[in-house]
């Protein structure tokens, strides 16, 4: 890489990856760190630009975490958003204070010096806001370029040093001139040139692969979706036939999916692939739990101990013998790691199977080429190595399958009833044409729940099934769809018609946040 990267320091934001997500889109190539790393070993890795990212402290609190102002001082041009604005405007002697107002959500900010970072802008610009602080007099050097009712400053700079900082988060969505600040940082600001693009990935990632792997056998957990396919062609780019899939049947899965797995996969990859029903293990150890976390973290140790145990098949037919499988693949991808729990200083909202639900004693070494990446750069990176729309473009589906979408204990007379409700919502959404409009739907079975119904002129005292369709971009934030009715009310007939002890049907219509896409 002949330009070093952005970094983006992390002081604990959910949307710190976010950031450096938005610089890629802006073709420049970005890092996370933590901001506990010190100044010298961020500086060792040649910033072009620093960002300083958002975060929960408030900074004049004791134990709020600061950063060392030598980073002011290195000659790279920063931009401080939000928390990191307020950072440095602390760190530089401005005054930062609680503020007069909060502001939370859509928030509009006179702008009074369109210039620098807010090249373009109007004088008027609609901002999306999150602060209950506010830098209330920039530090000396510092011009201020924005101003909002509860921010008296919203934006500012000091060209001189090249230091910027805005109260607004440029990098959610809900900024609609978000991207064009960031940039305005990088390209206009910083002088940077293009440099990121999915191709300049898969090389990193190939030469990457390889150089770790070296003569090793390889397995990838495969489940059909776009992560694992994406992650599976990458590794299988890089070391050929040393890579052997295997697909986990773990019960939980959709009707028709393992066959559909096993052939499409292999004939759009040509890559091995190794199908493994370790059903009644799963169900057995799933017995009388009910605890979502729990579900999850004995999913996640039974998937690596069916790994395990496929080991001696794929030594035997890649010709091995006396080698082991020194390394496992997943499709990882940011959002697993930080709703784990995995950013520095995110909450744990719920383990996802391949990252927090991974047992302590884990042998294999882990390969996750997309960790750092979000489902629609992994979808055009799966473009560009020529995986075939159908995997690209599948909806996600949780590597816990079904077992989160029974709402109490996990039986297999639940787990058909759910399957066939599913088969029925999916077909339909699909005949609607409904697929690319609609991120996923989890479809639930609420197990305990019990409502009275009349069918055939009978009582029946049945349990609902919940239709959870979502629009999104990356599955950090999304919204219910606005399905049609007639859709929907051909689902609901069919559900209830086709499917033994459904006598109701709903609709979930909450957003992330505050609710999750998945119930468990
Ligand atoms: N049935 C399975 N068999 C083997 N590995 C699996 C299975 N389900 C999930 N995994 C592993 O867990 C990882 C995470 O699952 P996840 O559902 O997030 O990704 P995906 O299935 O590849 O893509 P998508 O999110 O589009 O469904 C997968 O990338 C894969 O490595
Ligand atoms: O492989 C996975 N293992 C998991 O443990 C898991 N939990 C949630 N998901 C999927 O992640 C996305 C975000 O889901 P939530 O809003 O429910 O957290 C949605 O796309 C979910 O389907 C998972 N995928
Ligand atoms: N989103 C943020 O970075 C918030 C910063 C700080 N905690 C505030 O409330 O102002
Ligand atoms: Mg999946």
């Amino acid at each position: 890489m002949a330009q070093g990267p952005v970094l983006v320091v992390d002081f604990g934001a959910q949307y710190a990856q976010l950031i450096a997500r938005r610089v890629r889109e802006a073709r420049v190539y970005s890092e996370l760190v933590p901001h506990s790393m010190p100044v010298e070993d961020m500086l060792a890795k040649d910033p072009q630009a620093i960002i300083l990212s958002g975060g929960p402290a408030s900074v004049y609190e004791p134990g709020a975490p600061g950063i060392d102002p030598k980073i002011f001082e290195a000659g790279v041009p920063v931009l401080g958003i939000c928390y990191g604005f307020q950072v440095m405007a602390h760190e530089l002697g401005g005054d930062v204070d609680r503020a007069a107002l909060g502001e939370y959500g859509k928030t509009e900010a006179t702008v009074t010096d369109s210039r620098g970072i807010l090249a373009g802008s109007d004088d008027e610009q609609s901002t999306w806001m999150s602060h209950g602080v506010a830098v209330k007099q920039a530090p000396e050097g510092f011009e201020v370029l924005a101003h909002t009712d509860g921010a008296p400053v919203a934006a500012m700079a000091d060209d001189k040093r090249k230091l910027y900082g805005v109260q607004w988060h440029p990098e959610v969505k809900h900024s609609p001139h978000g991207q064009e600040l960031i940039e305005n940082f990088l390209h206009r600001v910083s002088g940077l040139k293009d440099n990121w693009d999915p191709q300049s990935i898969i090389e990193d990632q190939v030469a990457a692969i390889r150089e770790k792997v070296g003569d090793a056998q390889v397995i990838c957990g495969l489940s059909g979706g776009v992560d694992s396919a994406v992650a599976a062609a990458l590794v299988h780019k890089a070391i050929g036939d040393q890579l052997t899939c295997v697909f986990v049947d773990h019960g939980l899965l959709r009707k028709g999916e393992v066959e559909q797995v096993k052939h499409d996969f292999v004939e759009a990859t040509g890559i091995k692939l190794i199908a493994v029903d370790a059903s009644e293990d799963f169900l057995t150890a799933l017995k009388g739990v009910t605890e979502p976390e729990r579900k999850r973290k004995i999913i996640g140790e039974k998937f690596i101990r069916t790994f395990e145990k496929a080991q001696r098949q794929v030594i035997e037919e890649a010709g091995a013998q006396g080698k082991e499988v020194k390394f496992l693949v997943q499709g990882t991808l940011y959002p697993d790691v930080v709703e784990s729990g995995g950013g520095d200083g995110a909450a744990n909202i719920k383990s996802h199977h391949n990252v927090g639900g991974l047992p302590e004693d884990l042998k294999f070494e882990l390969i996750e080429p997309l960790r750092t990446l979000f489902k629609d750069e992994v979808r055009a990176i799966g473009t560009e190595l020529g995986l075939p729309d159908e995997i690209v473009w599948r909806q996600p589906f949780p590597g816990p399958g079904l077992g989160i979408r029974i709402i109490g204990e996990i039986t297999k007379e639940r787990l058909d009833v759910l399957r066939e409700a599913d088969a029925i919502a999916r077909e339909e959404l699909s005949k609607a044409g409904l697929d690319r409009d609609i991120w996923q739907c989890p479809v639930v079975l609420l197990a305990d729940v019990h409502s009275v119904g009349v069918q055939g002129d009978e009582r029946t005292y049945g349990s609902p099934i919940v239709l959870r369709p979502v629009s999104s971009e990356d599955a950090m934030t999304a919204d219910w769809s606005r399905v049609p009715y007639d859709v929907l009310a051909r689902i609901s007939t069919r559900i209830t018609n086709e499917c033994r002890q459904i006598n109701r049907v709903v609709l979930d219509v909450t957003s992330k946040p505050p609710a999750t896409i998945e119930w468990e």
